[in-house]
C-alpha cells in the first residue's frame, strides 16, 4: 500500500509543523474539494445543477464519441477546415454526419484527434460518476480513486494506443499518442516501442491494481503448468489453504451475497484542514430474505472433519475380524464396524430430526438508524475547539487532532505537544472531564498502544445500531465461529463479533434501564440466527419473569430443562438451584463422554460423533452447546446465596471444553454479587452503564462504565482489551417475531430434559423404603451402576429408557440396600459394590 506509507512518512517528518503533516490522501481529498464543497451549507441547488450539466455532457460526449467512430472520416475535412465558431454560425450550409451535431463532431474530433484518441471516452465516464455523485449523494465508485485512475489510464492508453497510428489511419491514440510514438519509434526502434509500451503498462497495473498474479495463474489452471516450482515454494500452500476455507466459507452462507454489507469504517477527520466533510451513513440496504439455502448451509458443517473420517477408515484387516470384536474398547466401535455403518447409514447428521428447519429470516427484524446521519463541521470544531480550550487551562498543547465518528459516540484522538507527559494528562482527565462537562465524555491516557490520549464524547444525534444490520454484515455471514455473537458497532464503525465457546462465559453488568436486555437478546438472537436446533440449547433462568418469557415459544426447539418442571423458562430461585446442579451433572456426565471416547473437547466428540466412531448404545449422543442465560444474579445470590455460587462457579471452571457456556447478566454489580470466584472465571465481561466507578471497577477491573451514556452504550473486556461498542438495538416485537417464525416450525416432541437432580428436602423423605418392593428393574439397575461405577439416575433412565420418577425411586432403594452411597449435591453418588460377582453374591444374600 504504496499510499499509507507515503502518509505514514510524512507524518513522521513534520511532527512540528500541521501544514507539512498532510497525507497524500488529504492532497487526493482537495483536488476534490471543490466538487465536496458543494455539499456544505445551503448550496443544494448548485449541486444539483452542477450535477445535472455534469450527467447530460456525459451522455452527450459519449454519444457524440460514438456517432464520432463510423463519421469521423467523412466530417473530419469539413472540422479541420473551420473553427467551431465557423462551423456554428457562419458556414451554416455544411452538413456534418456525426448524430449529435457540429458540436458533437468538433469535441469529438477535438478529443479524438487532436487528444488522446480512445481513451477519451474516460471523460464521458468521469462526467457520468461525478454527475451522478452530485445528484444523488451515491458515488458508484471511490471518488479520488477513480479520478486518479482514470487520468493515469488515460495517458498509458493514448500512449499505447498511438502505437497503431499511422498518418492516415483512425486516431487510435490521438496527437499525443502518435507524436510520442513517433518519437520513439525513432529513438528505439518498432520493437524498442513495444517492449517499452508494455513495460508501461506492467508498471502501472502494479501500482494501480496491485493485482494478484498467482490466484490469476490458478484461474486460468496455469498452476498445472508450473506445478513443480509451486512445490519447491511452501509458502504459496498457505495461500491455497486460505483460498479453500474463504470458499468454503462463501459456499455456506444463508444470505445471498449482494445482501451482505461490508463495514464502513469511519474514516479520521483532521482538523488541520479546513475541510468540512459531512459524515453520511447510508441506510441499511438490506432487502431480500434469508431463503431456504439453510440445509445448504448446515449440511455442510464441519465438512472437513466428516470427510477426512470417511477417507481415512482403514478396511484392510479382514481377516481379524472377530478378534478386533472381541478386544475392542468398550467405547469406541471397531474400524470395520465404523465403515460397516458408515456404509449403511452414511454419516450421522444430528440435523435429521428437524431437517426441514429453517433459519429466521432476516426480514423479521426492523432497519433502525435508516436516516442518513450527518454530524458537520461545526459539532466537530465545536468540540475540538473546547478540547483544545480546556487542556490549554491545564497548560497542555495539543500537536494534533482528529476525531473519528463513530455510531453514537466520537473519538478524539490528540498527540500532545512535544515534552508534555502523559502521566500529566492522566492525572487530570477526571478535572477534564468536569470541564468538558457533557455527559459520557471517556478519558483514555494513552491509548492502547499508541502514544495518543483520546476523549470519546457523545454525538449529538446518536444512530441507532440495528441488529438486522449486524446480522447481514459480511462479519457475522462469514463468520466459521461456533457460537457466533454480534453485538454492535465499534467506535470506528466496525462490526463487533465473538465466539462464545471461546469467550468461555459472560458476565453482563449494567444499571437498570441501560441496554442489558437489549443486550441479551442480542445475544440471543445472534445464535438463533445461525443455529440449529440440534446444535444448541438454552437454559433460560429469568427470576423477573418478564424478560425471556418471549422464548417460551421456541421450548421444543431451543430449550433444555429439568424433567419434572412445566415451564422451561426458570422463574423460581429452588429451581434454578436444582437446574444449575443438573447442569453440573450433564457437565459430569459429559466428560465421562469424552473421557470413553478420548476426546478433549466437544467439537471433537461431536466429530467423532458424526463419523459413527462412537457407538450410541453405549450412551454416546450428540451434545449440543448448551447456553445458560441468566437475567437477574443478584437476584439469586440474594435469595440462594453459596447454594446457587457453588454450582455456577463449578460450571464456569469446568464447563468450559463439553460446551456448556453461561451468560450472567446482573444490575448490582456489587462485590458480593459478583464474588472473586465468579470473577476469576468470567474473562469476557461486558458493562453498560453503571452508577458509580466502584460498580465500574466490579465489574471491569477499571473506571469507565460509570461514564457511558446509557441505552446500549457499553465497555467489553476479554482480559485486558477494553472496547467500546455500541449494542446493536432489537426489539421486543422482532424477538417475537423471529420465535414465532421458529416456534410454528415443526418441533421436537419436548425440551432437551437435562439430567434430573434430587435435592436435599427430596432426599429427606426416602428413608424409609420397604427393600421388598424392590423395582423390577432393581437387579439390571443395579448391575449398570456398578458397571458404570456411577450412581447416577440419568444414567439409568438413558440405559433403560425409563422416566425421571422410576429412576430415582430405584437410585432411593439402592441406596437404601447399600448398593451407593449418599447424596453428594452436584457429583454422582458413590459406587459401593465393586464388581459384577460382588453384586451378584450381595443380590443373593439379599434374597
Ligand atoms: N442498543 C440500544 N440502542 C438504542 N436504544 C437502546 C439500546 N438498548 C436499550 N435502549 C433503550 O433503553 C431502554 C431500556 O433498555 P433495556 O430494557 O435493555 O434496559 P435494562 O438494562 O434491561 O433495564 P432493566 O434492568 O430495568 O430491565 C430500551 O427500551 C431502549 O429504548
Amino acid at each position: 500500500m504504496p499510499k499509507k506509507s507515503n502518509s505514514y512518512s510524512k507524518v513522521k517528518k513534520s511532527s512540528n509543523t500541521t501544514k507539512n503533516s498532510k497525507s497524500s490522501k488529504s492532497k487526493s481529498v482537495n483536488l476534490l474539494k471543490p466538487i465536496k464543497d458543494l455539499f456544505s451549507g445551503d448550496r443544494k441547488k448548485l449541486r444539483l445543477s452542477v450535477g445535472g450539466i455534469f450527467f447530460l455532457v456525459g451522455i452527450y460526449q459519449l454519444f457524440a464519441f460514438l456517432s464520432y467512430l463510423f463519421t469521423w472520416k467523412t466530417d473530419q475535412d469539413k472540422i479541420v477546415s473551420n473553427s467551431l465558431w465557423d462551423l456554428i454560425f457562419v458556414n451554416k450550409e455544411i452538413d456534418i454526419d456525426n448524430h449529435l451535431g457540429k458540436l458533437g463532431a468538433w469535441t469529438s474530433h477535438l478529443f479524438f484527434y487532436d487528444w488522446f484518441g480512445i481513451p477519451s471516452f474516460i471523460f464521458p465516464f468521469l462526467f457520468f460518476v461525478f454527475g451522478l455523485y452530485l445528484l444523488s449523494k451515491y458515488a458508484i465508485l471511490p471518488l479520488g480513486k477513480t479520478l486518479g485512475v482514470s487520468l493515469v489510464g488515460l495517458i498509458v492508453l493514448s500512449l499505447v494506443f498511438g502505437f497503431f497510428n499511422s498518418a492516415d489511419s483512425f486516431p487510435y491514440g490521438g496527437s499525443f499518442g502518435f507524436q510520442f510514438n513517433n518519437w520513439l519509434k525513432s529513438a528505439v526502434g518498432s520493437i524498442g516501442a513495444a517492449l517499452f509500451l508494455i513495460l508501461i503498462i506492467f508498471i502501472t497495473v502494479v501500482v494501480l491494481f496491485n493485482p494478484n498474479f498467482k490466484a490469476l495463474i490458478t484461474f486460468f489452471h496455469l498452476d498445472e503448468l508450473f506445478h513443480k516450482k509451486e512445490k519447491l515454494a511452501p509458502e504459496t500452500e498457505e495461500e491455497d489453504q486460505s483460498n479453500l476455507i474463504i470458499n468454503d466459507i462463501i459456499a455456506v452462507n444463508p444470505i445471498k451475497e449482494d445482501e451482505i454489507e461490508k463495514d464502513q469504517l469511519s474514516e479520521p477527520v483532521s482538523f488541520e484542514e479546513t475541510i468540512v466533510e459531512e459524515i453520511v451513513k447510508e441506510a441499511p440496504k438490506v432487502k431480500a430474505v434469508i431463503s431456504d439455502d439453510f440445509e445448504i448451509e448446515h449440511n455442510q458443517d464441519e465438512p472437513i472433519a466428516i470427510i477426512e473420517s470417511t477417507t481415512e477408515v482403514p478396511t484392510e484387516n479382514k481377516e481379524e475380524e472377530d478378534f478386533q470384536i472381541e478386544i475392542k474398547e468398550e467405547e469406541i466401535l471397531a474400524d470395520k464396524e465404523i465403515d460397516d455403518k458408515l456404509k449403511e447409514f452414511g454419516e450421522y447428521d444430528p440435523k435429521l430430526d428437524l431437517s426441514a428447519y429453517q433459519l429466521p429470516n432476516i426480514e423479521l427484524l426492523e432497519a433502525y438508524g435508516g436516516k442518513a446521519l450527518s454530524i458537520d463541521k461545526q459539532e466537530l470544531e465545536e468540540n475540538k475547539n473546547k478540547i483544545v480550550e480546556v487542556l490549554g487551562h491545564y497548560k497542555i498543547e495539543i500537536s494534533k487532532i482528529k476525531a473519528t465518528v463513530g455510531p453514537t459516540v466520537t473519538l478524539y484522538e490528540i498527540v500532545p505537544a512535544p515534552g508534555i507527559r502523559i502521566s500529566k494528562i492522566k492525572n487530570l482527565s477526571d478535572d477534564i472531564a468536569l470541564s468538558l462537562a457533557a455527559l459520557g465524555i471517556r478519558i483514555i491516557a494513552p491509548i492502547p498502544g499508541k502514544g495518543t490520549i483520546g476523549i470519546e464524547v457523545p454525538n449529538s444525534k446518536p444512530d441507532i445500531v440495528s441488529m438486522r444490520t449486524m446480522i447481514a454484515s459480511e462479519k457475522f455471514q462469514n463468520s466459521d465461529m461456533e457460537l457466533p455473537v454480534v453485538l454492535g458497532k465499534t467506535i470506528s464503525n466496525e462490526t463487533f463479533i465473538f465466539d462464545l465457546a471461546k469467550a468461555p462465559h459472560l458476565l453482563v453488568a449494567g444499571a437498570t434501564g441501560q441496554g442489558k436486555s437489549v443486550g441479551l437478546n442480542a445475544i440471543l438472537v445472534s445464535i438463533l440466527y445461525k443455529k440449529h436446533p440440534a446444535q444448541v440449547k438454552f437454559v433460560m433462568v429469568d427470576p423477573k419473569k418478564v424478560e425471556l418469557t418471549l422464548y417460551n415459544k421456541i421450548e421444543r426447539h431451543f430449550l433444555a430443562k429439568l424433567p419434572d418442571t412445566d415451564e422451561a423458562i426458570i422463574t423460581d430461585t429452588g429451581k434454578v438451584v436444582n437446574t444449575m446442579n443438573s447442569l453440573c451433572i450433564e457437565m459430569d456426565d459429559r466428560y465421562e463422554l469424552l473421557k470413553m471416547a478420548q476426546v478433549r473437547n466437544l467439537k471433537e466428540y461431536n466429530t467423532k460423533f458424526i463419523a459413527r466412531k462412537l457407538n450410541p448404545e453405549k450412551g454416546h449422543r450428540f451434545l449440543p452447546y448448551i447456553v445458560v442465560v441468566i437475567d437477574e444474579f443478584a437476584d439469586l445470590i440474594m435469595t440462594a446465596g453459596k447454594e446457587i455460587e457453588h454450582p455456577i462457579a463449578r460450571l464456569a471452571q469446568l464447563a468450559r471444553a463439553i460446551g456448556i457456556h453461561l451468560i450472567v447478566a446482573t444490575q448490582r454489580p456489587s462485590v458480593n454479587v459478583i464474588t472473586g470466584m465468579i470473577k476469576a472465571n468470567f474473562p469476557a465481561r461486558i458493562a453498560f452503564k453503571v452508577s458509580s466507578g466502584i460498580d465500574s471497577k466490579t465489574i471491569l477491573d477499571s473506571t469507565g462504565a460509570d461514564q457511558l451514556i446509557g441505552r446500549g452504550d457499553m465497555l467489553i473486556s476479554f482480559g485486558n482489551d477494553l472496547t467500546r461498542v455500541q449494542c446493536a438495538f432489537v426489539d421486543t416485537p422482532e424477538v417475537e417475531r423471529i420465535c414465532d417464525f421458529i416456534g410454528n416450525q415443526r418441533a421436537y416432541p419436548s425440551a432437551l430434559m437435562l439430567p434430573e437432580y434430587v435435592g436435599e428436602n427430596e432426599e429427606g423423605g426416602n428413608k424409609d423404603i420397604d427393600i421388598d418392593e424392590r423395582d423390577d428393574l432393581f437387579r439390571t439397575a443395579a448391575e449398570i451402576l456398578v458397571t458404570h461405577q456411577q450412581g447416577s439416575a440419568s444414567l439409568l433412565q438413558r440405559k433403560l429408557k425409563i422416566g425421571y420418577n422410576r429412576a430415582g425411586r430405584i437410585i432411593d432403594q439402592m441406596e437404601a440396600l447399600g448398593v451407593i452411597g449418599p447424596f453428594k449435591g452436584s457429583k454422582a453418588r458413590e459406587v459401593l459394590i465393586s464388581d459384577l460377582v460382588a453384586l451378584e453374591h450381595f443380590l443373593n444374600n439379599l434374597d
